[in-house]
């Protein structure tokens, strides 16, 4: 209202000086209008008056533009947008960006990842083409995560028209909503992928066995604390699988300590040279003594972490051990008799003893089997293992005797009587209650001559540099005097022993070895068996 009358006062002023301005012209020009034009004095009055009222006209025509020109100063954004009617704009954007992505939400809501009420918006969804399949990058909604999917990925496979083998999942680390999804167009594996070089293996994050279905490398994080079972039928690339696993861990692992027990015969022998110590046999007594060799050095480990602990020093660090056995069924296999059954429970309980006591002493066992069936590896044995690995196996009643008994209640699970027993070397890798779907490795054999030709090179100038204990320079002594035994009268001196009392220079000899003598009919002395065990077990 006010600014109205602001307004119609204006205009009257503005007239009002326009009819006055208009008078005052009017007399001085009407005689020189009069005059110019010879108009009479009528027709001079009203051409001047209609002149000046259109001049006044104009006048306030100016003004009042000026003033609206002026008055129109820019608002404030925020006014503008309170003044604005907010509701219709929000909506259109809410419902425009509501759109659910028709394949995503068909299959997951169908496969019961979401609920029927939910959807994965259009804008919140990609789909990208990558070399081996279609990549789905989505978030679940509210109140859902990538969980809801991975514990459905089988019924969400069938969704997409793939089997479970097809897909392949993978957790976000910024968003428990977030999901990527694999699916490949073709079967895994369909096409080899290379084996990887020194640089890839050297670079991996941890051990790895073999590809994953994309082609990354893909493994266990550590072989420390740890160890592993691997089953699959004959001929399904078990042997192949390992040799990559040790030529991986004699790159990337470090100072470690091989034992291997080729039950296979010649499946590991490219191992041989760098392995502290290597058999090849099928017999029980082989593998028992192994088995003990290694739960005497574990013991002894064991009791200088006591002693650590108890004298308040830090903890020693030992030299990790792998124990790899090919074929370890057959040494805990029995013919029915009452001492074969004795000895295969004996067989049993040291194993479960050795796998479960892994964690402290650094004594990883490595053990294969192409008979998964119940019995061919005890089930106390069997659950010791961290690490489980699958291949072709023909039934899943087979595969659960591999993986565990509920290893299919557990989230995501690969059913190995599933894989294409033509491809060989797939295997479903079992870690942290987890299954990936990997391929193991086939290394050229030059490749692997190569590191092993190197890591030996390498052992023998350590052996060469490092000073030799008592027990190591017998041991030299008596190989080079190439005989089995050795009487302490005769090892004493060439230790430096210059005791002549026979009692005396025994005790003196026994301490410095730190292992004792035995009676043999050429009199007390030491075996060099003894004395290679007592190597072995003391580190
Ligand atoms: N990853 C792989 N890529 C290509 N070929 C492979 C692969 N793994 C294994 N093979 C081939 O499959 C065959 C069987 O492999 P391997 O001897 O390792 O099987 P296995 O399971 O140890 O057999 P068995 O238990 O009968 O000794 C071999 O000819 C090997 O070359």
């Amino acid at each position: 209202m006010g600014k109205k009358k602001q307004q119609a006062d204006g205009d009257t002023y503005a007239q009002a000086a326009g009819a006055i301005g208009g008078l005052a012209i009017t007399f001085g020009i009407l005689a020189a209008i009069k005059d110019k034009l010879g108009l009479s004095w009528p027709a001079t009055v009203l051409l001047t008056a209609g002149a000046l009222v259109a001049l006044g006209y104009l006048a306030w025509r100016l003004k009042a533009g000026l003033s609206r020109l002026w008055a129109r100063d820019p608002q404030p954004a925020a006014a503008l947008k309170q003044d604005a009617p907010a509701t219709p704009v929000d909506e259109e954007q809410t419902s425009a960006q509501a759109v659910p992505h028709p394949e995503l939400t068909a299959a997951l809501s169908t496969a019961g990842a979401i609920g029927k009420d939910q959807i994965i918006r259009q804008d919140e969804a990609t789909v990208t083409g990558v070399q081996t399949g279609a990549l789905y990058e989505f978030l679940m909604p509210e109140g859902r995560t990538y969980e809801d999917v991975e514990k459905r990925l089988g019924t969400v496979a069938g969704m997409f028209g793939v089997t479970r083998l097809h897909m392949k999942m993978e957790r976000s680390r910024d968003n428990e909503r977030r999901v990527k999804l694999l699916k490949l167009h073709e079967p895994p594996f369909t096409h080899p992928f290379p084996a990887p070089t020194r640089q890839e293996v050297a670079t991996f994050a941890g051990i790895p066995l073999g590809h994953d279905v994309t082609g990354q490398l893909a493994g266990v994080p550590t072989f420390d604390k740890a160890s592993m079972l691997v089953a699959g039928m004959t001929q399904m690339g078990k042997t192949t699988l390992v040799n990559g696993l040790i030529t991986c861990l004699l790159i990337a692992y470090g100072e470690f300590e091989l034992y291997l027990l080729d039950g296979k015969f010649c499946g590991l022998t490219k191992f041989e040279k760098v392995a502290t110590r290597y058999e090849s046999s099928d017999a029980p007594a082989v593998f028992e003594d192994m088995v003990d060799e290694l739960n005497d050095r574990s013991d002894n480990r064991y009791g200088k972490l006591k002693d650590a602990i108890r004298n308040r020093q830090p903890a020693p660090k030992f030299r990790p051990v792998i124990f790899i056995v090919d074929e370890a069924a057959d040494f805990f296999a029995h013919d029915e008799s009452k001492e074969g059954k004795e000895q295969a429970r004996r067989i049993a309980e040291k194993t479960r003893s050795l796998v479960a006591k892994s964690l402290e002493s650094r004594i990883s066992t490595v053990l294969m089997t192409q008979r998964p069936s119940t019995n061919a590896i005890p089930v106390t044995v069997r659950d010791q293992f961290l690490y489980r690995l699958c291949l072709y196996v023909a039934s899943s009643g087979t595969a659960k005797v591999a993986l565990g008994d509920t290893y299919f209640d557990t989230v995501a699970p690969i059913n190995p009587a599933l894989l294409d027993p033509d491809i060989k070397g797939q295997a479903v890798l079992f870690a942290k209650g987890r299954s990936t779907l990997i391929r193991g490795f086939n290394f050229e054999d030059h490749f692997i001559w190569n590191v092993v030709d190197e890591v030996q090179a390498r052992q023998q100038k350590e052996t060469s540099q490092a000073p030799k204990s008592p027990l190591q320079q017998a041991i030299d002594i008596m190989r080079s005097a190439g005989v089995d035994f050795m009487l302490t009268a005769d090892l004493a001196p060439a230790l430096g022993i210059t005791e002549t009392d026979a009692v005396e220079r025994g005790k003196q000899l026994s301490t410095l070895l730190g292992a004792q003598a035995g009676r043999t009919s050429q009199g007390r002395g030491y075996k060099l068996a003894d004395l290679m065990a007592a190597a072995r077990s003391s580190s």
